[in-house]
């Protein structure tokens, strides 16, 4: 049985009385379905709510929800107006998993595959788990240079941290045509880079290779997700736009439950 880690990106959206619902709600679910270990669920709501997320989590007495980062300052501390600390970030109890290298980061922001090499390190050094994200854009794709793209985004982190970085971290594999356009890659298409980003992995270490979690993300929805969570070296989805909603959210971990194996 593989293991699936199902996470919701949600971005710059959301409010407290939102959480406080959504908390509540996929809470009561979880308590009611028999419990599989096998199934990780996480949420990534803007920074600011990461501490009221933790709370209510806290007082529902929660224990299948982790919470994860969207992004993380390249510094611990000092004088960087706006930013958040991995440190700081570490004080959150349900804190798991820190997402770097998001390509909204990398567009909107831009952020270097350097200075997201140095997030992921940093990441790594305070024993949480980095997600990196990887992809490529339509032009790339269309000139045949998707795994290209895909193999400098990874060999920065190799190079800045070694490819051991990669041992208990996580590769979301993002296509940045398919994010929020509603379209998603064809199952054949994610097949085919997840298999070449784990055989990438494997050829620095086999066993990094066959535990490495390779998440799929770019449009993501409750009537594709279990044809993509069924493609075999897909091990989770990182879903935008469809985790805001909560029943939806519910009904994309209701496919994990119809998984053939
Ligand atoms: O960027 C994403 C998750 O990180 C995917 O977003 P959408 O699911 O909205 O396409």
């Amino acid at each position: 049985m593989k293991k699936l880690l199902i996470i919701g990106n949600w971005k710059l959206n959301n409010n407290k009385k939102i959480i406080l619902d959504f908390c509540k709600k996929l809470n009561s679910y979880l308590s009611t379905i028999n419990y599989d270990h096998h199934l990780k669920i996480s949420i990534a709501p803007p920074i600011l709510h990461l501490e009221t997320f933790n709370l209510i989590l806290q007082q529902l007495h929660n224990n299948h929800i982790s919470l994860t980062a969207q992004n993380i300052d390249v510094n611990i501390l000092g004088s960087f107006t706006g930013e958040t600390s991995i440190s700081m970030l570490q004080e959150i109890e349900n804190i798991k998993y820190v997402i770097v290298g998001h390509s909204e980061r990398r567009i909107h922001h831009n952020e270097t595959k350097e200075l997201i090499a140095k997030k992921f390190k940093l990441v790594k050094s305070f024993k949480l788990i980095p997600i990196l994200c990887i992809g490529e854009t339509k032009e790339e794709k269309n000139a045949n240079k998707a795994q290209k793209i895909c193999k400098e985004q990874i060999d920065t982190i190799i190079q800045l941290v070694g490819y051991q970085a990669f041992d208990k971290a996580i590769i979301a594999y993002e296509p940045i045509w398919a994010i929020g356009s509603n379209q998603s890659a064809s199952t054949n298409y994610i097949q085919y880079m997840h298999q070449f980003i784990r055989h990438y992995i494997s050829r620095y270490d086999i066993n990094i290779s066959k535990k490495l979690i390779i998440q799929y993300g770019g449009s993501v929805n409750k009537k594709n997700a279990l044809e993509i969570l069924s493609v075999k070296d897909v091990n989770g989805v990182l879903i935008g736009n469809s985790s805001l909603d909560c029943d939806q959210f519910i009904d994309i971990i209701k496919c994990t439950k119809l998984i053939k194996y």
